[in-house]
């Protein structure tokens, strides 16, 4: 080998490529490479598998949108989606009808939700049905039900995303105040999946999709309402996926970590938890985006996950396994937020 100093050798290291001639020689190629002995050339590779897609903050849609799946993925299904008017609910219709899915977004605001179905259909050419309706009342949900079913004759996906919460140590909570979110949160969740089963599902099959959250896992503080409304829906998400299973109804549940440009965060965690988190606990060390979330919908709802039901994917970055959970810090931002009026 010609002289070179070791400099130079250590940054061209040679790779062993190829596979043995017949002879049993390896034809060796040589390629620029790292100290490491990675090549060059595959450093300009594509971004990490961690890489986010893109997402807006902002309850719109996406600008562009590069196809991960078949375009067609969703074609011909229509899916429900309580809460779909705003934050994950929103992308997920989106994404949703990006795939060749047509959409139904129920919540109780109908200006809300008819703005957001006219900004969903001029993106994606697919049909959005908004209607009013509170998942706390049966009456009113199934008035939007038997509305999709008159408009488009199948309902195959239900995404329970409606929800309520604020930050709220157990002690200061009123009888109300918990009563309200297990109310939306749980109770809701209950009733629109009986009542599309009762209407559809049982006798054509489905996929329900329940958002749910980590809160639970940790007991995290200021949220014992939210926590526990999410942990009785993770537990019916377990017992339906039996009790439906032998109707070809397959029940998951999608638990979301911190996730920007949402109300979930902007009520939760703001500038302080939002700096905090992002620069030191979650392992990923980011948040996540709305888009990620409808991916993991996406994928639940599709044949991807055809042998998949009781059983909650979990897209929150790592953050419930490290991310603080300090009692006397958090009450004593909670308590200078409620003095600010916050
Ligand atoms: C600053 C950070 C400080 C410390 C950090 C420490 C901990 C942070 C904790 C978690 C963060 C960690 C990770 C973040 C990552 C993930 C978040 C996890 C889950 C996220 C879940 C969600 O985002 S849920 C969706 C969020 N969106 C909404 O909530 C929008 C819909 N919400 C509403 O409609 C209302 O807020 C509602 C839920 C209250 C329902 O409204 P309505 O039906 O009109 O009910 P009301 O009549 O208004 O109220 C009913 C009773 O509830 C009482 N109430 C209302 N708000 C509060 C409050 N802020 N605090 C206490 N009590 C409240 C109200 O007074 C009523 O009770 P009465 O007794 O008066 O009748
Ligand atoms: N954001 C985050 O970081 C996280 C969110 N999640 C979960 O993700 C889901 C979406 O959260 P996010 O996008 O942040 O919040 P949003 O507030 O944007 O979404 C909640 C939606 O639910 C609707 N809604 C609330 N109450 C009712 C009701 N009684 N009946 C019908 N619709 C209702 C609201 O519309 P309207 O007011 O018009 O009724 C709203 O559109 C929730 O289930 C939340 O628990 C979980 C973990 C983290």
């Amino acid at each position: 080998m010609r002289k070179e100093n070791a400099a130079n050798y250590r940054s061209r290291h040679a790779l062993l490529l190829g596979r043995p001639s017949p002879g049993g020689r390896y034809k060796v190629q040589y390629r620029r490479c790292t100290r490491s002995g990675i090549p060059l050339s595959a450093m300009s590779q594509p971004p990490t598998l961690d890489q986010p897609p893109a997402d807006v903050l902002t309850d719109d849609c996406l600008p562009e949108y590069s196809y991960m799946y078949s375009p067609t993925l969703l074609s011909g299904r229509v899916a429900f989606i309580t809460g779909g008017g705003s934050g994950i609910g929103f992308r997920i219709a989106e994404i949703f009808m990006r795939h060749g899915c047509d959409t139904v977004i129920v919540s109780r605001n109908l200006q809300r939700v008819s703005q957001a179905a006219e900004k969903l259909q001029a993106v994606t050419g697919r049909r959005c049905l908004p209607l009013a309706g509170d998942v706390r009342n049966p009456e009113t949900l199934t008035a939007a039900v038997d509305e999709a079913l008159r408009t488009f004759s199948r309902v195959d996906i239900l995404i329970n995303n409606a929800a309520g919460n604020f930050l709220c140590p157990a002690s200061a909570l009123s009888f109300n105040a918990f009563k309200t979110v297990i109310d939306i949160d749980t109770v809701g969740t209950f009733n629109a999946s009986k009542i599309l089963f009762e209407k559809f599902f049982r006798d054509h099959g489905g996929v329900i999709i329940n958002i749910t959250a980590t809160l639970s896992y940790r007991g995290q503080v200021l949220q014992m309402h939210a926590g526990s409304a999410k942990a009785a829906i993770e537990a019916m998400t377990k017992h339906l996926a039996v009790e439906w299973g032998p109707s070809r109804v397959r029940v998951n549940s999608l638990a979301p970590g911190p996730i920007s440009g949402t109300e979930g965060m902007r009520r939760l965690g703001g500038a302080e938890l939002e700096a905090a988190m992002y620069s030191s606990s979650i392992p990923l060390q980011r948040l996540g985006n709305k888009t990620e979330m409808a991916h993991g919908a996406l994928f639940l709802a599709s044949p991807l996950a055809s042998y998949m039901t009781g059983t909650t994917l979990v897209l929150d970055g790592g953050s419930w396994l490290t991310s603080p959970n300090q009692l006397a810090a958090s009450l004593e931002l909670w308590t200078s937020k409620m003095k600010e009026g916050k």
